[in-house]
């Protein structure tokens, strides 16, 4: 997955966990200026996501593999991005898509009682394009 590639992210906390994923979508960016991607395509997106905290749950967790995954592949295989209402605003690309799953997951996170964090996104739209989404510290807290 993630063609090996992790990107390492800078945090003091106890546990780090990450999640890889990936999904099928249809995206097109409603501009002249964006060329061929202007039309309708579809890719196979990569996804790691990784989320830290100092403290777990009664199970042991400190997130649910299954819940992130959940949040971010149920929304969005086999989906047009563009259909999608996070995306009415602004255009499906490589990073809002990442900011977006972002944005799903730390909501979600910040329900659960011991307070994980969601500290990167990463998103691979093509073998040789991605985009590293970290959120700034004012966002975390
Ligand atoms: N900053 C961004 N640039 C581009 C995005 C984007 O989301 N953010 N998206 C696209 C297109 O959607 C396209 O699907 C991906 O572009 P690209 O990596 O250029 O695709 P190729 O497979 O043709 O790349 P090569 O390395 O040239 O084979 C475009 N730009
Ligand atoms: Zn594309």
């Amino acid at each position: 997955m993630m063609q090996q590639f992790y990107p390492q992210v800078q945090h003091s906390y106890r546990y780090e966990l990450n999640k890889d994923m990936h999904l099928a979508a249809a995206h097109f960016i409603p501009s002249e200026d964006a060329g061929q991607c202007q039309h309708m395509h579809g890719h196979t997106y990569f996804i790691n996501i990784t989320i830290g905290g100092d403290t777990l749950d009664g199970l042991g967790f400190l997130v649910d593999f299954k819940k992130i995954k959940d949040i971010v592949h149920k929304r969005y295989d086999h989906s047009v991005l563009n259909d999608h209402p996070e995306y009415k605003a602004v255009f499906p690309t490589t990073e809002r898509v990442a900011e977006q799953i972002w944005s799903a997951i730390q909501k979600e996170l910040n329900t659960q009682a011991n307070k994980p964090k969601c500290l990167q996104v990463v998103v691979r739209e093509t073998p040789t394009s991605y985009v590293v989404y970290r959120p700034k510290p004012e966002e975390l807290k």
